[in-house]
């Protein structure tokens, strides 16, 4: 096994690293297994709080690549006057990683063969120094496999060096791949109203999202790829538009067409007006506020959408951002899951059991596995799904960083009360009259489920139809109930 080379205890962290071994260097933070970049944001957050971490640290290992903003790489060399900066970063980090302590401890307690399983895992997932990247609410992690081409992670060019169009529309009327729809630059142009501010429905990552009315009066959502992430978003982009083009279902958006040429790239969905569940749950006072039947079938709808992607589509699909932002409401309360930038095709062999690739995700929703081991498989979306139900029933953001500490991770506070019995302190408040209406036994069987589809190791979760069995069962016996 690797031997640690130095080892530094500052605060209430114990930070080491280890002898090359096998060419990868294992560090940890308190035990736990992490990646370079985090090893690092952890020496400038101690050094920047005085802690003396002796000669034995080296630093040399801390060049990074940063992720700007959402999906932006960046090759920089860290500096300890970034010490400040990474604070925050790292105080993210640890309360993320509170979480995973905390999950693991729990499986740590369910399972006896865990312990032998993470520390036979605990050496594959380390990245190469330069594969590794700064987290920040949403972020990629490359694996050390030689599988994965390094040329994937190296820095984009600098925007300054994206070729910039003379004119904006000035484009070939016929775009260069089309969608079934077959729309041209200048009709996609006329649809938004020249991209205009009042058609702008929102901004993510990947570029700005655009109300657009077809001619014949189709409204479409237009996402549009910001200019200075295309290089490194090419792939993503195609990635988006090959897996939706091959997909239909109720509960998933659907792709309508796009535009790939020049310095445009475009998807073209369908639209759905009625917001996100993001903006559902944070609906104040004067707001639609979700009632719990209401939660319940739109938890329906996206297992729905995701049982499809796992098991029926085409090749198996996997969505790797299930988030509340990425769901979206129909007028009639209907959920379809968006956003497939980071989408990606499962195991293409039988006899493969995950793929090895890049970590990508949103932070507070990623399987913790995932991250450890780079091993992406369906039950990465099943983790993401169990925290986006505990996020549907509370009401809390997966991370709340301003709570009290033991609240600021909304998994771990809500297992800790269902463990005290206190489960109707865990409901939304928003939910109207959910002590009278809500049986206490449903509650407990959603949050038991929730806590399964988030477990810590993939082989504890179940599948998305066996979770779609039970939220069924669950709602056949909420509305008897409600009869009664
Ligand atoms: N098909 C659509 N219909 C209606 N509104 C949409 C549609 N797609 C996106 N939006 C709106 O645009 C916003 C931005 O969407 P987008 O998918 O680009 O980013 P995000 O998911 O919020 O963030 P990120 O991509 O960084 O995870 C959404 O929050 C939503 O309000």
């Amino acid at each position: 096994s690797p031997s640690f080379v130095a080892s530094s205890i500052c605060q209430s962290d114990h930070l080491t690293y280890t002898k090359p071994y096998q060419q990868r260097v294992l560090f940890t933070i308190n035990g736990i297994p992490v990646d370079i970049v985090r090893f690092c944001e952890a020496i400038r957050f101690h050094k920047a709080k005085g802690c003396i971490l002796g000669d034995s640290f080296r630093h040399d290992f801390c060049t990074v690549q940063y992720l700007r903003g959402r999906r932006f790489l960046e090759e920089k060399l860290v500096d300890d006057s970034k010490s400040i900066e990474s604070e925050s970063e790292y105080h993210h980090f640890k309360v993320t990683m509170a979480a995973s302590g905390f999950l693991l401890w729990c499986c740590a307690l369910c399972c006896p063969c865990f312990h032998k399983e993470r520390k036979a895992n605990s050496h594959e997932v380390l990245p190469k120094e330069s594969n590794s990247v700064h987290q920040v609410s949403s972020f990629e992690m490359s694996p050390s496999s030689d599988k994965i081409p390094p040329s994937s992670f190296r820095a984009p060019p600098s925007p300054s060096r994206v070729p910039q169009s003379p004119s904006r529309y000035a484009m070939s009327p016929r775009p260069s791949r089309m969608g079934p729809l077959n729309l041209t630059m200048s009709q996609i142009a006329t649809a938004t109203d020249n991209f205009s501010d009042n058609n702008r429905i929102g901004e993510g990552g990947f570029g700005i999202v655009y109300k657009g009315i077809l001619e014949d009066g189709q409204v479409v959502a237009i996402k549009r790829a910001k200019k200075e992430h295309f290089e490194n978003l090419r792939k993503e982009f195609k990635s988006e538009v090959d897996l939706l083009s091959k997909i239909g279902h109720r509960n998933l958006v659907k792709l309508l067409g796009y535009v790939d040429k020049g310095d445009e790239r475009l998807i073209i969905t369908e639209y759905v007006r009625n917001g996100t569940l993001r903006e559902h749950l944070d609906a104040g006072d004067h707001g639609r506020k979700l009632n719990f039947n209401q939660r319940l079938e739109i938890v329906i709808d996206v297992c729905h959408g995701l049982t499809y992607l796992h098991s029926y589509a085409e090749r198996q699909i996997i969505h790797r951002d299930i988030k509340s932002s990425n769901i979206l409401l129909t007028d009639s309360l209907r959920a379809k899951v968006a956003d497939f930038g980071f989408a990606r095709g499962g195991p293409a062999d039988s006899n493969q059991t995950h793929i090895l690739t890049q970590v990508k995700g949103t932070v507070g929703y990623l399987d913790p596995e995932y991250m450890r081991t780079y091993q992406l498989t369906a039950k990465s979306d099943v983790y993401s799904f169990g925290i986006l139900l505990v996020e549907i029933l509370t009401g809390r953001r997966p991370v709340e960083a301003k709570r009290d500490h033991d609240e600021r991770i909304t998994v771990r506070w809500a297992f800790d009360k269902y463990n005290e019995g206190k489960v109707f302190e865990l409901v939304d408040p928003k939910i109207p009259n959910a002590r009278e209406r809500v049986d206490e036994k449903i509650l407990k069987k959603m949050f038991s489920l929730a806590f399964q589809c988030a477990a810590p190791t993939r082989k504890e979760r179940p599948d998305m139809e066996a979770v779609g069995k039970q939220l069924w069962a669950i709602r056949s016996s909420y509305l008897r109930r409600s009869i009664e």
